[in-house]
């Protein structure tokens, strides 16, 4: 079914009208309604089987970003984050990206690699040779554990060889194999390979192996995603489209020649993915460890994104980097709510949700490098903001907005402000 992704005045309604349009525009029974809407979505048994030692139950905003459209086809975007403004800006940047033709996106294939050290070796060269001698036996043995993957045209599809030869422990040779995980995040999968595969390679390379792990640098499961915006379309009160397109160019090339301004940087782009991440019921920790360490993968932290101007005149964004994320395993079947959030972006593969994250990664660079580079990040952030600031300092009801408005009104954004004006106001 093919949805309508903008959301027009979605702003002004309130969580439950909301709730409605999203129900109506991708089709959920009244059952599913109930789940968003309840405050029992995950009951605390499955809490408890999900994890160690639970107490209770920790709750986040569930919001949709819209506007997103991907090679043509409209989604909408649920998010889970703390933070204010990133669901807004996300919206925005992907209300002027759909003006000029949405994010074109691709991907590799769903690649994962698993690591196998091998210590105890002195003829590290001769160990390589053996082990890639050995390459298509390597290959079947991991491949005879599971069947589920490999009926869905999954499996290992080969190895590598690493050799460290000179470390504090001596020579160390690390075998890879590279493991088509399909719509899994594949951790579990490709660990369970590598421990099956790791008796054989001691007797082949007559070596001491230690650990049998995943990699997180996915660099052979890379999501990319393009924009190209004519100036027109990014001009505002009070800065023309070139300004905006020079802000947006000068602020990357910032990150593209300093880690320090690039952590930064692209944090911003995870502001984008890791609320996707999480409503996905995905595991941020290993998509933040694959980002990071790809942006580093030249020997320098840069940044993850690049902003140029085309000939003729145009921004243009592109953003490519690893994205190790499922539509099967880990939390995405359990927790009922990312099993709607899965739902709600109608994906057919893990590519698809992989491609939508750092898509949706980019906009939130844009958006903030835009109001880094004009008014700066305060006026938009802040007001949004505020918000938080007021209930902080007690506010409830509509005097959370009341309170939020008047202190950004006032561009003066702090608690004991917040407190002032609850006591005027009560
Ligand atoms: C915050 C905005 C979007 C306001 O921007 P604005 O110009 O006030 O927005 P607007 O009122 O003209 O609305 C435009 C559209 O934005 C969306 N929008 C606007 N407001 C809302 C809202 N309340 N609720 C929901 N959606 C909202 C909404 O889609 C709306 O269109 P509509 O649908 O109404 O036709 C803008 O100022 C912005 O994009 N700022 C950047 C915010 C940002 O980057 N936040 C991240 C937190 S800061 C950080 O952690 C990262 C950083 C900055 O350090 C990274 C870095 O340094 O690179
Ligand atoms: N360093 C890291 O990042 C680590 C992360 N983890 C955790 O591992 C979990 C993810 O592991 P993962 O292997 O994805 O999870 P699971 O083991 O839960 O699920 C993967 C399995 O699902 C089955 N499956 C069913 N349908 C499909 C399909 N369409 N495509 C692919 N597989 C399918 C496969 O076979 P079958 O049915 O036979 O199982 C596959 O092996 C996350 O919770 C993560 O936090 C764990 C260790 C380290």
């Amino acid at each position: 079914m093919s949805i309508d992704s903008r959301l027009p005045n979605f702003r002004a309604l309130d969580p439950s009208a909301r709730l409605d349009e999203i129900v109506n525009k991708v089709g959920l029974t009244q059952e599913e309604r109930a789940l968003i809407a309840e405050p029992n979505a995950l009951p605390l048994e499955t809490a408890n089987g999900m994890v160690e030692n639970v107490i209770g139950k920790f709750e986040l905003p569930y919001s949709v970003a819209g506007y997103v459209q991907i090679n043509g086809r409209d989604v909408l975007v649920p998010m889970v984050v703390e933070e204010p403004s990133v669901v807004a800006a996300a919206s925005f940047m992907s209300k002027l990206i759909r003006d000029a033709g949405g994010f074109q996106t691709s991907s590799s294939g769903p690649i994962m690699r698993a690591q196998v050290q091998i210590m105890g070796i002195t003829d590290p060269y001769g160990a390589r040779h053996a082990l890639l001698n050995h390459r298509q036996e390597i290959i079947e043995m991991a491949n005879q554990r599971d069947k589920v993957l490999i009926g869905l045209g999954g499996g290992c599809r080969d190895i590598e060889v690493h050799i460290f030869p000179d470390t504090p422990r001596g020579p160390m040779v690390v075998m890879h194999l590279i493991v088509d995980v399909r719509d899994a995040m594949g951790a579990n999968t490709v660990n369970t390979m590598a421990e099956t595969v790791a008796p054989r390679v001691e007797e082949i390379t007559g070596g001491k192996v230690r650990l049998r792990i995943l990699s997180n640098l996915a660099d052979l499961r890379l999501a990319r995603a393009r924009v190209q915006i004519p100036a027109a379309i990014l001009k505002t009160d009070k800065y023309s489209g070139e300004d905006v397109i020079n802000g947006i160019v000068d602020a990357y090339t910032f990150a593209a020649v300093d880690p320090y301004r690039a952590a930064t940087h692209n944090k911003g782009i995870m502001n984008g993915i890791d609320p996707i991440i999480v409503a996905t019921g995905n595991d941020w920790r290993a998509v933040e460890a694959g980002a990071h360490a790809y942006a580093c993968r030249d020997g320098r932290y840069t940044s993850l994104s690049t902003w140029e101007i085309s000939k003729e005149g145009d921004l243009v964004g592109t953003i490519e980097m690893p994205m190790p994320v499922g539509l099967v395993g880990g939390a995405t079947k359990t927790h009922p709510l990312a099993r709607l959030s899965l739902q709600i972006m109608q994906l057919k593969s893990a590519q698809e949700l992989a491609e939508i994250a750092v898509a949706v990664g980019l906009a939130q660079n844009m958006g903030a490098l835009r109001a880094l580079a004009t008014e700066g990040i305060q006026r938009g952030h802040m007001a949004l903001h505020a918000r938080n600031i007021a209930i902080a300092a007690g506010a409830k009801g509509d005097l959370i907005d009341k309170i939020a408005q008047k202190m950004a009104a006032a561009k003066d954004v702090r608690t004991d402000y917040a407190i002032e004006l609850l006591k005027e106001f009560q």
